[in-house]
């Protein structure tokens, strides 16, 4: 009988056995939201998206969490799972270090999130990020099918000095990179809706646990809406 060798999370999957290859900035766009933020889109960067994401479906220990709003216990509409770098699953600790030789920030945290069909989402929120570092970069990549990615600004327009503009929103494929930065996660929220038709999608987050410049908390908890919270 000859044997079967399974590629594992956890283990080198080896060159060519669902490694994706090197990644490409080519085509990489940013939008200035406003005189802090920023948001880039780099199309089709990870190549080899599509067996990165079969296996993330198959290997991933996915979690459903719940979370406290108010009275009520809210079922998240989507599942998750969260690593440390070296936990995470490959080819996450090469994808790392490109990010950080592109934006400087030593990212060591790693979450997936998995959209199992257009009913599952997330609600309009900026990431915790921003609770511990005054410009966190958050990068994203996508696997799967096509979800729109919407950014809006927190408070009324103009607010603390912003010029930018309203809502924005973006379509995200397969394979693509989206890079949040600035003041993006304190100064405006983002939020994948309901989809109906959508297919399957997951994302692979990438954050910083390094404070920044300025290690003081850089907004107060009691100041964030529960809802607004990830
Ligand atoms: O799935 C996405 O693209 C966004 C995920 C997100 O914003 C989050 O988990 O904080
Ligand atoms: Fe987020």
């Amino acid at each position: 009988m000859t044997a079967v060798f399974t590629p594992s999370l956890f283990d080198d999957p080896g060159l060519g056995v669902g490694r994706p290859g090197d990644v490409s900035w080519s085509g990489a766009h940013r939008t200035v939201l406003d005189e802090r933020s920023w948001v880039d889109v780099v199309p089709g960067w990870l190549p080899g998206a599509e067996e990165w994401f079969s296996r993330l479906v198959r290997e991933v220990p996915w979690l459903q969490r719940r979370r406290r709003m108010f009275d009520q216990e809210i079922v998240e509409p989507r599942l998750t799972c969260g690593w440390d770098l070296a936990g995470a699953p490959a080819p996450a600790d090469e994808l790392a270090p490109q990010l950080t030789g592109r934006y400087g920030e030593a990212f060591d945290r790693v979450s997936a999130n998995f959209y199992r069909d257009g009913t599952d989402s997330v609600a309009w929120h900026g990431d915790r990020v921003r609770f511990t570092h005054p410009s966190p970069v958050v990068a994203i990549v996508s696997l799967g099918a096509p979800r729109r990615f919407g950014l809006r600004p927190v408070g009324p327009a103009g607010a603390a000095g912003r010029s930018g503009g309203g809502t924005r929103w973006l379509t995200v494929c397969g394979g693509d990179l989206l890079v949040m930065g600035g003041r993006c996660q304190h100064e405006w929220q983002h939020t994948v809706p309901k989809d109906p038709g959508a297919g399957p999608r997951i994302s692979v987050t990438f954050r910083h646990s390094d404070p920044g410049p300025v290690a003081a908390r850089s907004e107060r908890a009691r100041e964030v809406p529960a809802w607004a919270l990830r």
